[in-house]
């Protein structure tokens, strides 16, 4: 099929090089000219496993990047809106990407004679694809959804790091439709795939993703509520959830305590889906929780700190992670950031390693020593806390040459068995 993909971040981009590896041909729209020359390169415009390798497969074949909606909407006859749906000051969601881009194709299809299907793949709060996206397609094209062209909204659920095993390889595949025949070009996409499809209307698929994402949410905060109390108990939560995860009701994942959970996802679709509750007269009381034990963890783990280091000014700290999680060079809500806040709010000085990341982190915190390697990073340091869940910090034994060997571990990384080192586990 000839599919456009509008908007080339983490979604886009693996959206659009997945399916041009199964035959599709695919051109993507963006209006950052960076990006589509990235892409037309065959340079993925952020890090991706396999992504590199698909796209140096299929750019300048069946995948292409333009700034020019005319262009993508012409030769396509499906179009996928991926674009970001941040958080307002108001802590509700923005919808502003998501109306210009339905607005930019509306007004593509206007002219257009063959039928199109335009399909919501961003995270939206329920109504949005009815009340929000359908009456500006219409309004800019003059014609009518379910009748001159479809509407369909098809949440995706990839992980940073792993997006294209998630894409080629989903648990679910949810197809959200109020027109049957937009529901049906939007399934054929999928034929081969051998995971369930699920096929309901648009405000329910919409909801199906928020709500995948706030479980899961939850169970990280219910684990570091779980691991605030094992601590002060002296038990190790990472057994107690182990014993409790082999429970096939309760399963064994997204179970690990530490400093809590960051992403372009998690915070900011559980703040919308909060907003969205609010809209309809209802004061959601777990998520907002949720979100509190979120926000607390970085200041269990400075307080931590301050039992080891109590006058924080001018020491050297390292810190080891700046992306939110590991296999990603993606910084949004990493919980590294408070955490590197409180830690220049007290005077300390941050030396930062990240192996993808600390670009990134550079826009944040500009004037911060950044490292190439860990063991760098622990040189005469007095004290070094790990923030992200890197598979190297496992590896690690240079806390010899530190100034003082304390580490304050966020993400149960580091086996303090034989290592010398004054060791506290955030939740353990
Ligand atoms: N990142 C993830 O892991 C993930 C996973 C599932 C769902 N989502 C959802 O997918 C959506 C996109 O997230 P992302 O992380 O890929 O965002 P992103 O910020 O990485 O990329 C979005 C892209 O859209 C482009 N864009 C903005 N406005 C545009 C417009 N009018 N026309 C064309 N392009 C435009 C931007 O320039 C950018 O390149 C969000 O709703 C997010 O919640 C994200
Ligand atoms: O047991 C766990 C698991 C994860 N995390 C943290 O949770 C955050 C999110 O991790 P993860 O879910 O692996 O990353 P994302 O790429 O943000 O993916 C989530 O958000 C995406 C965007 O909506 C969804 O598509 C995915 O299904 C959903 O897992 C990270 O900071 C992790 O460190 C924990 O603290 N404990």
């Amino acid at each position: 099929m000839r599919i456009s993909i509008i908007g080339t971040g983490y979604v886009g981009t693996v959206t659009g090089a997945c399916f041009a590896s199964l035959g599709n041909d695919v051109i993507c729209v963006d209006v950052d000219a960076r990006r589509v020359e990235s892409m037309n390169a065959g340079v993925p415009p952020i890090y991706e496993e396999g992504l590199e390798e698909l796209l140096k497969a299929h750019a300048g074949k069946n995948l292409r990047a333009t700034l020019d909606y005319d262009d993508a909407i012409a030769h396509s006859d499906i179009s996928f809106i991926c674009v970001p749906t941040p958080t307002d000051e108001g802590g509700k969601i923005d919808l502003r990407f998501v109306r210009e881009a339905s607005r930019s194709i509306g007004q593509r299809l206007k002219n257009k004679s063959s039928y199109h299907v335009v399909v919501v793949k961003s995270t939206v709060v329920p109504q949005t694809t009815q009340s929000v996206a359908t009456p500006i397609l219409e309004e800019a094209s003059g014609k009518k959804a379910g009748v001159d062209f479809g509407v369909g909204m098809n949440p995706e659920f990839l992980r940073e790091g792993k997006a294209v095993h998630d894409f080629m390889h989903p648990d679910r595949i949810v197809i959200g439709g109020d027109d049957p025949k937009a529901q049906a070009v939007i399934k054929s996409l999928y034929k081969g795939y051998k995971c369930p499809i699920l096929e309901v209307d648009t405000k329910t698929a919409e909801m199906i993703k928020y709500v995948s994402n706030a479980f899961l949410a939850t169970k990280i905060s219910f684990s570091n509520e779980v691991g605030n109390i094992c601590k002060r108990l002296g038990i190790d939560t990472y057994k107690v959830m182990e014993g409790v995860g082999l429970d096939a009701r309760i399963s064994p994942f997204f179970l690990n305590s530490g400093l809590g959970f960051g992403g372009s996802c998690f915070p900011k679709d559980v703040k919308a889906l909060i907003g969205k509750a609010a809209d309809v007269d209802y004061e959601p009381q777990l998520l907002k929780t949720v979100l509190l034990v979120n926000d607390h963890q970085p200041q269990m783990l400075l307080k931590l700190l301050k039992i080891h280091v109590p006058d924080l000014k001018d020491k050297r700290i390292a810190v080891l992670g700046l992306a939110f999680k590991n296999d990603t060079d993606d910084i949004r809500e990493s919980r590294a950031i408070p955490v590197i806040g409180s830690l220049l709010a007290e005077g300390a000085q941050v030396v930062a390693y990240d192996p993808m990341a600390s670009r990134h982190m550079k826009k944040v915190y500009p004037n911060i020593e950044y490292v190439k390697t860990a063991d760098e990073a622990l040189m005469d340091a007095d004290a070094c806390i790990v923030a992200t869940e890197w598979a190297e910090f496992k590896k690690l034994d240079s806390f010899g040459n530190m100034r003082r060997p304390v580490v304050i571990d966020g993400r149960k990384m580091i086996d303090p068995k034989g290592k010398n080192i004054i060791y506290e586990g955030i939740c353990w």
